[in-house]
């Protein structure tokens, strides 16, 4: 609800915001501008009765004397009966030059006020900042989600270059573009009057004047009790008519004034509506307080940037998801599929169980998740299928479930299934996690929970059986896997290493196969090292998975394989010769890549996980430091990457190479190494590192462990490092 509700607003105003936000950060910035071309003179230096008389012993027939919100005086006034202004240097009174208001500014201030329609266009523009206002609040509250709560509104957020983008620049410009758009409601609905704007009406003086000769301004007692600065206009008496006097508004209200005896006559105060409306207008358009304008200019400026990156974030999440026939709103269903995906595949098996569902007569709602309502209207149980990822841990769009689940108020019979891979000690570890989640809070449960292990179809047809048994409907789930679309790679090389170590282990190089029509591809897919390519081996039905070492913008795809003893696809790429095929597809990892900025990063693996680590450091161009911690087994067997870690420490891509070989005398492992070097690793650690490890499950639970130990003196753990993204793993 709270995605969509941040999503569907932005996406009908996302034109009319981007239009009214580069409106109001020129005016803003202009605003600026014309402040710092302003004299200010200092409180108590000038009163209007001398800034009066010295205007009007240049001009006899000055009109009118007006200061802007930026401090600029203007004086109108008519010469030989032609109307004329100019800007008045608020110390001396002396002309700066005629004032001639900028046509553009005046056209953009009609622009982002109405876009030039008229009353149609203030509504226009009020419906801009209203949904600029919901989009605001609702998206405080994902990037808090996103972030895990207010406590954390500093922590670095993760995702992909757009996500990152849309969270960093919305964090940055929250409570401009909040105070923008809630003082722009304001505004539209002061200028139709549905709130008070305490406008004051000029009415005749109360008590007339006394209609004797005029003193000159300068000698107006009611005209030297007022500071300059607090002056908003000064009208003059009109020409010979006596009994005209002065009028006088300032920041506090309105006054006449006797011309003759310098009294003032009467006083009108500013009311509260109009005290309000007067700050709603200074909030809204920081003119008189710059560094206010420059935060608005500033966060205006970021709208447009925000709905771009907002737009290719719905999209790539609406592409992604499968589409549904026949899915019916969650309050109308009477069975609620939600899934829990990464790749996607889990979506194929919730939409044969949809369909099958729907065939036997239910109405389905499917949803990610994520998207856990507080209540169903009509909903008599509630089927959960989600995959696992990380070590146990949520896929994408069942991050916020366990939140959700605790603010939920709904309880009804309930089934899990969970697909997993069981070479992962962590077999299904998070449907078990929501299993127990979902009992604790008391939901009865209509099965035992049950796991599917590498997208078995028959694990999932047996699921499907007792599934139908435990609500009366017969179900025959016959699941066909979808195959992913694969881009055919060719390998361009292949270094070999681990021959003596019986290891066999290679670099195995990738590029586009020569352009052979005009469909063809003619770039390789996006990709980062740290991301991981799905292979699909000859005949194989699913894909293995591998990170990546190399980035698109390397031009080649690269990743370290090591031969598995019976491994369908290790053997395949090991077979491989140069010019030889394969198929394959890009997973983001987003989660697994260097955080932003200039802490250091200590890279940790062993074996092929060196890959994404060597991609990481290849890519260090800013010479951000860098320790790497490797472990092998005999350095003049199985050294990966070799020469070009000597390379990069050499040109300063990596500060430290630490290397743990675990077959030549006196040896160890990669946690060895760690352990010897503890205090230098929490230097680093109190420095902001940040720690990624990659490779086999038992090197990193070593990790792990030796890890927990250097943290213990700091007060620190592995939980807050993890929580803070500054522990990724990338194991298998
Ligand atoms: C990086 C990665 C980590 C994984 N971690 C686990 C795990 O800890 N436990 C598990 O049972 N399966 C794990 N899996 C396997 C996936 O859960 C399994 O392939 C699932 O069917 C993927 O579903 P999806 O395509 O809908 O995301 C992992 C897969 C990948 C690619």
């Amino acid at each position: 609800m709270l995605r969509r509700l941040h999503s569907l607003p932005g996406l009908f105003a996302a034109l009319l915001i981007a239009a009214l936000a580069v409106t109001g950060a020129f005016l803003a910035f202009d605003s600026i501008i014309e402040r710092s071309g302003a004299t200010v003179p200092a409180t108590g230096q000038v009163t209007v009765a001398a800034l009066a008389e010295a205007v009007q012993l240049r001009h006899p027939e000055v009109e009118r004397i007006v200061r802007t919100a930026s401090g600029s005086v203007i004086a109108t006034y008519f010469e030989a009966d032609l109307p004329g202004a100019e800007r008045v240097d608020p110390l001396t009174g002396q002309a700066l030059g005629p004032h001639q208001p900028s046509n553009l500014t005046r056209t953009i201030t009609n622009l982002h006020r109405s876009f030039l329609m008229g009353d149609a266009g203030h509504v226009a523009a009020g419906l801009g900042a209203a949904a600029m206002l919901v989009l605001c609040i609702s998206g405080a509250m994902l990037l808090m989600a996103r972030l895990g709560g207010w406590g954390a509104i500093l922590r670095p957020s993760r995702g992909t270059l757009s996500q990152r983008l849309h969270c960093e620049l919305g964090r940055f410009a929250l409570i401009g573009l909040t105070l923008s758009a809630l003082t722009g409601c304001w505004m539209c609905l002061a200028t139709f009057g549905v709130l008070p704007d305490g406008t004051a009406v000029d009415a005749a003086a109360l008590v007339q004047p006394s209609g004797g000769a005029r003193l000159p301004p300068g000698q107006l007692a009611a005209l030297q009790a007022v500071d300059l600065s607090e002056l908003r206009e000064l009208t003059f008496p009109y020409g010979s008519d006596l009994a005209d006097g002065y009028t006088l508004t300032t920041a506090q209200g309105l006054g006449h004034i006797d011309a003759a005896t310098g009294q003032m006559l009467d006083f009108t105060p500013n009311d509260l509506a109009r005290q309000v409306h007067e700050t709603i207008i200074m909030l809204h358009t920081g003119r008189g307080v710059w560094p206010l304008a420059l935060l608005l200019g500033l966060a205006a400026l970021t709208a447009p940037v925000l709905a771009g990156a907002g737009g290719v974030i719905w999209w790539r999440r609406r592409a992604a998801l499968p589409k549904i026939r026949q899915n019916v709103g969650a309050q109308s269903a009477d069975t609620i599929i939600l899934v829990g995906s990464e790749g996607n595949s889990t979506w194929g098996f919730a939409v044969t169980l949809h369909a099958a569902l729907t065939k036997a007569g239910h109405r389905v709602h499917a949803a990610p998740m994520n998207s856990l309502a507080p209540r169903y209207a009509k909903a008599e149980r509630l089927l959960i299928l989600t995959a696992t990822y990380g070590d146990g841990d949520a896929p994408a769009s069942a991050r916020l479930f366990q939140q959700r689940l605790e603010r939920s108020g709904t309880v009804m019979p309930v089934a899990v299934l969970g697909f997993g891979d069981r070479s992962f000690p962590q077999f299904c570890g998070f449907a078990e996690e929501v299993a127990a989640a979902l009992r604790a809070k008391g939901w009865p449960m209509l099965l035992d929970t049950w796991l599917v292990d590498r997208q078995s179809a028959q694990d999932f047809a047996a699921w499907g059986d007792a599934l139908g048994n435990a609500i009366g409907t017969s179900l025959a789930l016959a699941h066909v896997a979808a195959r992913p679309r694969t881009t055919a790679l060719e390998l361009s090389g292949r270094v070999e290493y681990g021959a003596e170590s019986q290891t066999p282990t290679a670099i195995l190089s990738f590029v586009l196969p020569a352009a052979g029509g005009f469909w063809q591809r003619r770039t390789l897919p996006r990709f980062e090292a740290g991301d991981l390519v799905g292979i699909l081996a000859p005949g194989a039905d699913l894909p293995r998975f591998y990170s990546l070492a190399s980035a698109s913008t390397d031009g080649v795809l690269e990743i370290c394989v090591r031969k598995q003893p019976g491994g369908v696809c290790s053997g395949f790429l090991h077979e491989l010769q140069p010019g030889g095929r394969i198929e394959a597809f890009i997973r983001p990892n987003p989660s697994f890549r260097p955080g932003r900025g200039k802490a250091p990063v200590i890279l940790i693996g062993a074996g092929t996980g060196i890959g994404p680590l060597a991609g990481f450091i290849r890519h260090n161009a800013r010479h951000r430091p860098m320790h790497l911690y490797w472990g092998g087994r005999h350095p003049s067997s199985d050294f990966l990457y070799g020469p070009q870690l000597s390379q990069y420490a050499a040109d300063g891509r990596l500060t430290r190479l630490n290397t743990a070989f675990s077959r030549v005398p006196g040896g160890g492992y990669v946690q060895d190494r760690l352990a010897a070097d503890a205090a230098a690793l929490r230097d680093l650690v109190q420095h902001g590192a940040q720690v990624m490890v990659c490779g086999g499950r038992d090197m990193a639970g070593g990790v792990a462990r030796a890890f927990a130990t250097i943290l213990q003196p700091l007060g620190l753990d592995l939980a807050t490092l993890k929580s803070e993204g500054r522990y990724r793993e990338d194991i298998y």
